[in-house]
């Protein structure tokens, strides 16, 4: 075994800037740390500096205490990609089918007790953790075929009791799995919904959704407890208090089930919204006002078929993949784009002087999600007058206002980005600084970007959070020389095959691990 100048091993160096990256970005102090896995400071500032032998279990309380999976017992050591940046991409690729219809839908399975099939689901790591969590209450999955198209059987009881806890608490996902649990069980218990590092995201409007459904729900010792009275029905509009689409998608669930029509009012329009109300028809549940904000449910109270449904394209992935030209100033021909959830972030850019040509509109898998391809050309883009804010849908995606951070710090001029809904999002667009991008923080929900930026390398450890991230990993593409993304579970979690995909429009993109 070599040693470092100070006496530390290698490999215990590696480990300890792991986990001090890692602890920075939770804002954490080695004092807070110590706390979390019941160590001392200085035990945890030897660990840091790789001076300290490590056990498993120290390890592993790390890890769970950060939420990195820095080092996680019994799974792959953390993915790392190493970027050539500076090269001009070229070529079509095109959007595949989006990560949060991914998610809903096999949720939604839960409502059938015949067989699902699923057609070419995003096959990434948020739709791992949600079949893990199906196979251990005893639903049979299955991947049928390099298409991605996945087979979901129930069982004819669900084994609750044997969750897996550990991949249900890595996703958010698994808040959708109340409303149609509601169907199965009259008492049950759910881990706590985990996910990316956003700040608190609150889960108060899926339970005021699903009381008029008799769902009482029970905070308690890292688990959600919930109890059922059946003779409870919705008497009369259910009244979202947010917009939300999560929570839109739970009371769905639960109305598809009730025999009767119930109406959900102040409902998401959104994509994944739209894909789960397509798949719920196809059950037999008829809803009408579907894109709109007023949904109502036919509902039926035993569904038994064997039915087939292909969710629709990514509007996110489309946004990330029309980035990923502007930032490197390429022409990309992106296909499959769906130009309904795309339209106002296409608007804006326009206005900022992007050149881009559209086809026609053909329909989506589905039948009625309306696509279309996009040549992006190179472009000098001008920063907008007016700040870039997001607004549920139709408005420009949450989920997209990352991407115009990237963008603005490529135009001339000055813009400010207000993300209002995530309390922590807008902190990690300043990781773009590190690869030489003028970010101002102003506030933790407002950034101040100045462009054009000259992009230069950098080593950057992934932000906890699945945008930002991304958006760290197109910055790269364009900065010249050498760029090292540390961790990238989290891109893994919404896109597949991301790296190779760039690379086979002309990025250089390879992948390590270190330990
Ligand atoms: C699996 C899935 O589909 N995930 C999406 C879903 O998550 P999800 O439906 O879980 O979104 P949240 O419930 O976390 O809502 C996002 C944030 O917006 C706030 N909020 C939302 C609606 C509203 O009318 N007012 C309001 O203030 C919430 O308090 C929260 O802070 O929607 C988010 C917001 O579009 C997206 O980022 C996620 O990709
Ligand atoms: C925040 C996101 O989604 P999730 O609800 O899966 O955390 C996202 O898609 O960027």
């Amino acid at each position: 075994m070599t040693h470092d100048r100070d006496g530390a091993k290698p490999y215990l160096t590696q480990i300890g800037n792991l986990i001090r990256d890692s602890r920075r970005h939770r804002g954490w102090t080695q004092a807070q740390l110590a706390t979390a896995v019941s160590t001392s400071q200085s035990a945890i500032n030897r660990i840091e500096h790789g001076n300290q032998n490590l056990s498993m279990e120290m390890l592993s309380r790390i890890s769970e205490a950060l939420d990195s999976g820095i080092v996680s017992l019994g799974q792959a050591a953390p993915t790392h990609l190493r970027v050539t940046g500076g090269r001009t991409l070229s070529g079509s690729i095109s959007v595949k089918t989006s990560k949060n219809a991914g998610v809903a839908l096999l949720c939604a399975s839960l409502l059938n007790a015949g067989r699902t099939t699923l057609r070419k689901v995003a096959r990434i790591e948020e739709v791992n953790r949600i079949l893990e969590v199906l196979d251990s209450i005893g639903v049979r999955t299955r991947w049928l075929n390099d298409d991605n198209d996945l087979e979901v059987v129930p069982p004819k009881k669900l084994d609750l009791a044997a969750i897996d806890v550990e991949a249900a608490r890595r996703t958010r996902s698994i808040i959708m799995m109340l409303g149609p649990l509601i169907h199965h069980q009259d008492s049950f218990e759910l881990p706590y919904a985990g996910g990316c590092a956003l700040g608190t995201r609150t889960v108060e409007p899926h339970m005021a959704a699903l009381r008029p459904f008799g769902l009482e729900v029970k905070a308690a010792a890292g688990r959600y407890r919930a109890e059922v009275d059946r003779a409870v029905r919705p008497q009369r509009p259910i009244v979202l208090t947010e917009r939300g689409d999560t929570v839109t998608e739970n009371a769905l669930m639960a109305a598809a089930r009730r025999d009767g029509v119930t109406v959900i009012r102040n409902a998401s329009p959104n994509y994944m919204v739209q894909d789960l109300c397509f798949f719920l028809g196809e059950l037999g549940v008829r809803i009408e006002g579907v894109g709109t904000t007023t949904l109502t449910v036919h509902g039926v109270d035993r569904i038994d078929r064997d039915i087939d449904y292909s969710p629709s394209e990514d509007p996110i992935e489309a946004m990330s993949l029309i980035s990923a030209a502007i930032v490197t100033s390429s022409e990309i021909t992106v296909r499959r784009v769906p130009i309904e959830f795309l339209e106002i972030e296409l608007a804006l850019l326009e206005e900022m002087g992007l050149d881009y040509d559209r086809t026609a509109e053909y329909a989506a898998a589905n039948e009625r999600t309306r696509l279309v391809d996009l040549t992006v050309r190179p472009s000098t883009l001008r920063a907008p007058i007016d700040k870039i804010h997001p607004m549920p849908f139709p408005g420009l995606n949450i989920d997209n206002l990352p991407f115009f951070a990237l963008i603005a710090a490529t135009a001339q001029g000055s813009t400010l980005i207000h993300d209002w809904v995530y309390e922590n999002r807008a902190l990690y667009l300043t990781e773009l600084t590190k690869l030489g991008a003028k970010v101002t923080l102003l506030d933790p929900h407002r950034v101040y970007v100045e462009g054009p930026t000259h992009w230069s390398g950098a080593e950057v450890i992934c932000p906890p959070a699945l945008r930002p991230a991304v958006v760290v990993l197109l910055a790269m593409l364009a900065a010249k020389g050498t760029s090292v993304l540390r961790n990238v579970y989290v891109i893994n979690r919404g896109y597949e095959q991301l790296a190779d995909r760039l690379n086979q429009l002309g990025a250089e993109i390879g992948t390590f691990r270190d330990i």
